[in-house]
């Protein structure tokens, strides 16, 4: 199976940037150049207009299977991923069961196979039951295809035990993912703490709950020369620790979310549930960070941390709703927006949703270089459109984007040369 996308404004980090041509045979990148001979019975996808880029990489995402099908399975989850450009994502072990062990590892990476869009890599809890106390079996996990280890969402509060993970990650070269929040300090909060959540009532979470935990986590990994990386900061604290942590020549990645360096506090006050995740969204002055973070390359990697939840559950009071929101199908326009901004140029941008996060996890991903997996995006930058969360492939709705005039649209996917998302081709807008 031969595909020549013709014409795009390619950009592939480090490499291309500018109007080209991408062969791909095989399942694999074979040629990329301008004008490249039309191979006989090859399909051909016009992509003048618009960019050609290496499909997103989404190193936080939580699918619910096992466990919480309502939510999410692998399939709406894959498809979604689709949908937003990702060809990549890594699945978060916070299912039922826990991802702790072998089994689960190789039942989710089943579930994928049979779904057969994006490629998905499990990432595997740090302790059994993501209980904090005793690890799992982190060369098992490794070996049945895990890439990271994480309690996401149930941090290891436990310094120690913190510290051997860390060793057992170092000697199997597999990076450590750590949600840093300490629980004591944001025990009962749903918000960010300060002026806001005192107007409305609402316990708050304060940003050293964050800050003392990315502290800590550098420090064991000076400790211990493990791999970290840092998942969805929030707060001008943490940008400034992994600043000076990568000055001092640390191993030490982080993430931002969209919604993180897009939405501030401010949007709480209507007590509106979609406004809930966690860490919560914080002040205009954390977001200031967040974005200098990006822009001076201190934050590596774009992640979504989708997490879908059923509109029954969000329709609860704020202190009950469950913390999270859905990301997969937004997260292109909401970092374009930064782009038309000043705060990243369109490379920087595809670098930090494509090829930072494939190095950061050393995923065979992210770039179009011959002999490549041939995972592609096709993107019409250009293209406004309205967030209707009843028309994601998401099997979940929340989101605070709902209503959002967004600029930038995912039109084609391409997984192993296969194509497994369509919006329309060029010339035929839907
Ligand atoms: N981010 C969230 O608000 N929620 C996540 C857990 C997590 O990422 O900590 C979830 O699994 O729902
Ligand atoms: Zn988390
Ligand atoms: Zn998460």
């Amino acid at each position: 199976m031969t595909l020549l996308i013709q014409g795009g404004h390619v950009i592939d980090p480090g490499r291309v940037n500018g109007v080209a041509d991408v062969l791909i045979n095989n399942g694999t990148i074979a040629a990329v150049g301008p004008n490249l001979a039309v191979p006989s019975g090859a399909t051909v996808i016009p992509a003048a207009g618009r960019l050609v880029v290496p499909g997103f990489v989404d190193l936080h995402v939580h699918f619910r299977e096992p466990g919480f099908e309502y939510k999410e399975t692998i399939q709406s989850g894959t498809d979604a991923a689709v949908a937003g450009g990702f060809t990549s994502v890594c699945a978060m072990p916070n299912t039922n069961p826990v991802n702790d062990n072998q089994a689960v590892t190789e039942f989710m990476l089943e579930r994928a196979k049979a779904a057969g869009t994006a490629r998905l890599y499990p990432i595997g809890a740090i302790t059994k039951r993501s209980e904090g106390k005793e690890l799992a079996e982190i060369g098992d996990l490794r070996r049945a295809g895990c890439v990271a280890i994480s309690d996401d969402g149930k941090p290891v509060m436990n310094s120690l035990v913190m510290r051997r993970a860390m060793e057992y990650a170092r000697a199997f070269d597999v990076p450590v993912v750590d949600h840093c929040e300490d629980l004591h300090l944001s025990e009962g909060g749903c918000m960010n703490e300060g002026v806001i959540s005192t107007e409305l009532g609402l316990p708050g979470i304060p940003s050293a709950a964050e800050d003392v935990m990315v502290a800590r986590n550098v420090s064991l990994a000076e400790l211990t020369g493990a791999r970290l990386h840092l998942a969805h900061i929030s707060t001008a604290g943490s940008v400034r620790m992994v600043r000076e942590a990568k000055a001092r020549g640390l191993k030490v990645t982080a993430e931002a979310c969209p919604h993180h360096f897009t939405l501030t506090e401010e949007v709480t006050r209507g007590y509106n549930t979609h406004a809930k995740m966690n860490p919560p969204l914080r002040t205009s002055l954390d977001v200031q960070a967040i974005k200098e973070g990006l822009r001076d390359g201190t934050i590596d990697v774009i992640a979504t941390d989708h997490a879908p939840h059923a509109t029954q559950e969000k329709q609860q009071e704020f202190t009950e709703a469950p913390f999270g929101i859905v990301g997969l199908e937004t997260a292109l326009p909401l970092t374009l927006a930064l782009v038309e901004e000043g705060v990243l140029t369109l490379e920087s941008a595809v670098d930090k949703l494509s090829t930072a996060p494939a190095k950061a996890f050393s995923l065979n991903a992210g770039t179009l270089a011959v002999g490549a997996p041939a995972d592609v995006a096709i993107v019409d930058a250009n293209r406004e459109w309205h967030v209707d969360p009843s028309r994601f492939r998401s099997k979940s709705r929340n989101t605070p984007f709902a209503g959002w005039k967004v600029k930038g649209r995912v039109t084609t996917t391409i997984v192993s040369g296969r194509v497994v998302y369509e919006l329309d081709r060029p010339g035929q807008q839907a």
